[in-house]
């Protein structure tokens, strides 16, 4: 059994599949939680190999490595890099990189295909690839940071609305014009850069991810541009890289 992380900034998603397939990781489950301490089925089986992409610190790797070793000494923690599976980065010093994203990068490439993953997180994240080129992208604070951000101003101290906003409108309390403002924020966002990479790159496809990557792939979904989402692009991305 090989064990997959994708440990990003709010929560850590892991998935067991038996070798390094892609077919494997699309049809495998993708567990997901706030607190993997408590989650002792992760480690319960035996397990051959651990591959991990992380963007957390080193402390929370080393806690999670540390107690991962007592159960496989395989473990690999991927690392952004210049080129992979014939994929180029575009940063100047690719270490720099989300890992996360560089795994999504490689995840989506195509030979001959203009594609933008939009990552939909803690942080909003772009990614334009060019016929197996990563032309470069953007981040920008999700949804969960920019309400956060309100909370400097010391008056608007605003909570997370548990239903999503389906269409535009305005709110009569400070905490729907904070969750009203964001969606609008994101949902301009979002449109802003499918219209400008299929403009500038020459983007035909688009691939969400991320918590909110479901979501916002079915809302701005209008049967014109090729929009998918996926659960497992990080991954896919581990599998393609580490089955070579
Ligand atoms: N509809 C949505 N719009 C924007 N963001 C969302 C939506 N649903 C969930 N999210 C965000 O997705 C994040 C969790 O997604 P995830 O990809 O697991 O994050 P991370 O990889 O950063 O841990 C949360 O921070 C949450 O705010
Ligand atoms: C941009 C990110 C914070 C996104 O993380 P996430 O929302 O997936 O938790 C992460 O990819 C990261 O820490 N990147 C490092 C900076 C960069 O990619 O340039």
């Amino acid at each position: 059994m090989v064990l997959l992380i994708d440990w990003g900034n709010t929560r850590l998603k892991w998935m067991k599949i038996d070798h390094l397939e892609l077919a494997q990781v699309r049809a495998a489950k993708v567990n997901i939680t706030d607190n993997w301490q408590e989650h002792t089925e992760i480690w319960a089986s035996p397990i051959e190999a651990i591959f991990i992409a992380s963007v957390r610190n080193d402390q929370d790797n080393q806690a999670l490595s540390g107690h991962l070793l007592n159960y496989c000494d395989r473990i690999h923690f991927a690392k952004t890099e210049q080129i992979a599976c014939g994929v180029e980065n575009s940063y100047s010093d690719p270490e720099t990189m989300g890992v996360d994203r560089w795994m999504g990068v490689i995840a989506a490439a195509a030979p001959e295909e203009n594609i933008a993953v939009v990552s939909i997180g803690s942080a909003i994240t772009l990614d334009v690839i060019q016929s197996a080129q990563h032309m470069g992208g953007h981040i920008v604070p999700g949804r969960r940071l920019m309400l956060e951000s309100l909370n400097t101003t010391g008056r608007v101290r605003p909570l997370m609305n548990t239903q999503d906003d389906e269409s535009f409108h305005l709110g009569q309390t400070t905490n729907d014009c904070v969750n009203a403002g964001i969606n609008s924020m994101i949902e301009g966002y979002l449109r802003h850069i499918i219209n400008q990479t299929k403009i500038e790159y020459q983007v035909s496809r688009f691939i969400f991810a991320g918590g909110g990557g479901k979501y916002w792939q079915q809302r701005l979904n209008s049967g014109t541009d090729q929009m998918e989402y996926s659960e497992s692009l990080v991954f896919e991305g581990l599998v393609k890289r580490y089955s070579v």
